[in-house]
């Protein structure tokens, strides 16, 4: 062995982060760039366009990932393909034209999925120079995770950190971003190493980020809501029978909200949202549970977040936005206060470059 260095020739010189581009004794080797670290920021993706080609393919990739619906492809394909994906894209098209960012011709979640990167990639320069370099990629859709580790790798990184922005676990957004990393490692010839970021539904910066924002949007308000509702996105409730976390780590994340804020048991509420399909889902289901607050509690006026995604999308401006707005009011709610995702603020980037500088521990110094 040649104590460390790359083997395949003795005068193959060893790679070291910081060398520039390295000349090779070889004239036939192929150029070998400098070694670096990569950091990847990861979303769920939104689709191209809101017509039904681009809703049905987006749709299509989602649900045929058996991490999201995990019927056997048997039974579930043929009522995908024929009955579900011949409606939906319709439905769901009307529904992300609403939120639709004209100006750019993208969904939201990908505007600032793009504007988070670009602000970690300024810190990350700042901290660390041009060794460490950010990219973004999403589960579904464009631009994908393959594509962000394939520039990465291009670029020289040997070492790659994947940050899927899922403050909390679930086997069908977590679990799947990670899968769809390693199925590009199976068909690479030299695999970046990797690291994943783990859950931070707990991270005290992410509880403090949430805490200023509730903070900031109650400061803006004539009258203080009665009560606060934490609506996270739902899964069916066997997932949680089956063991996925994500059910306890919404419910610790919403907690530890409460306590930083210092109110007592009855000001928060967690509900979920977005179901889909016969099963039943985790409960309360948020449209339902605003209705019957307005109805059987007389509460007239609340206050919405939405701590499980770290970008506003169609599932926060149009669902809950909109649809659960209609229903509270449609149910006699006065004012209804939508607080939201954590999207580009100062407090949310400032958890990221935490979390990534924790992560990076033994890759980089300082
Ligand atoms: C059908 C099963 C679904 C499961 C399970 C699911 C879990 C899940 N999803 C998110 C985050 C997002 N979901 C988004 C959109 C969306 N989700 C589903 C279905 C399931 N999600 C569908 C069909 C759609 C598309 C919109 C629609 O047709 O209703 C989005 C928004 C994407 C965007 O472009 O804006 C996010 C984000 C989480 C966190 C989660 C479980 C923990
Ligand atoms: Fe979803
Ligand atoms: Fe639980």
């Amino acid at each position: 062995m040649d104590g460390g260095q790359t083997t395949h020739s003795p005068t193959h010189p060893r790679v070291q982060p910081g060398e520039g581009r390295l000349t090779h004794a070889q004239p036939d080797h192929p150029p070998v760039p400098r070694a670096r670290i990569g950091v990847i920021l990861a979303n769920l993706g939104t689709p191209d366009g809101t017509d039904y080609r681009s809703m049905r393919r987006y749709l299509n990739e989602f649900l045929s990932d058996r991490r999201v619906i995990d019927y056997a492809p048997w039974k579930w394909q043929p009522l995908l393909q024929l009955v579900i994906l011949s409606k939906r894209p319709f439905t769901s098209g009307a529904a992300y034209r609403g939120i639709w960012n004209d100006e750019l011709d993208e969904g939201p979640l990908l505007t600032w999925t793009r504007k988070q990167a670009q602000a970690v990639a300024a810190q990350v320069a700042a901290r660390w120079g041009e060794d460490v370099l950010v990219d973004f990629g999403m589960r579904y859709g464009n631009p994908s995770t393959d594509a962000a580790i394939r520039r990465l790798r291009a670029e020289g990184c040997e070492r790659i950190l994947f940050f899927p922005l899922y403050p909390q676990y679930a086997a069908a957004t977590t679990a799947t971003a990670c899968d769809q990393v390693f199925r590009t490692l199976m068909k690479m010839n030299w695999q970046p190493s990797i690291r994943t970021v783990p859950a931070y539904y707990d991270d005290p910066l992410y509880i403090e980020a949430l805490a200023q924002s509730v903070e900031r949007a109650y400061a803006g308000l004539d009258r203080r809501p009665d009560l606060l509702v934490t609506s996270y996105h739902g899964v069916p409730e066997r997932y949680l029978l089956e063991g996925d976390p994500y059910h306890c780590q919404c419910q610790k994340t919403s907690r530890l909200l409460r306590e930083r804020l210092g109110w007592d048991g009855d000001a928060l509420r967690v509900t979920f949202q977005s179901r889909f399909g016969p099963e039943e889902w985790l409960k309360p289901y948020t449209v339902d549970e605003v209705a019957r607050l307005a109805r059987e509690d007389g509460i007239r006026n609340i206050a919405i977040m939405a701590p499980a995604f770290s970008s506003d999308c169609v599932e926060t401006l149009e669902e809950i936005n909109e649809e659960i707005r209609e229903s509270f009011e449609a149910a006699g709610g006065e004012s209804f206060t939508y607080i939201p995702c954590l999207n580009d603020d100062a407090a949310h980037i400032a958890m990221m470059m935490a979390i990534i500088g924790r992560e990076l521990s033994g890759w980089v110094e300082g």
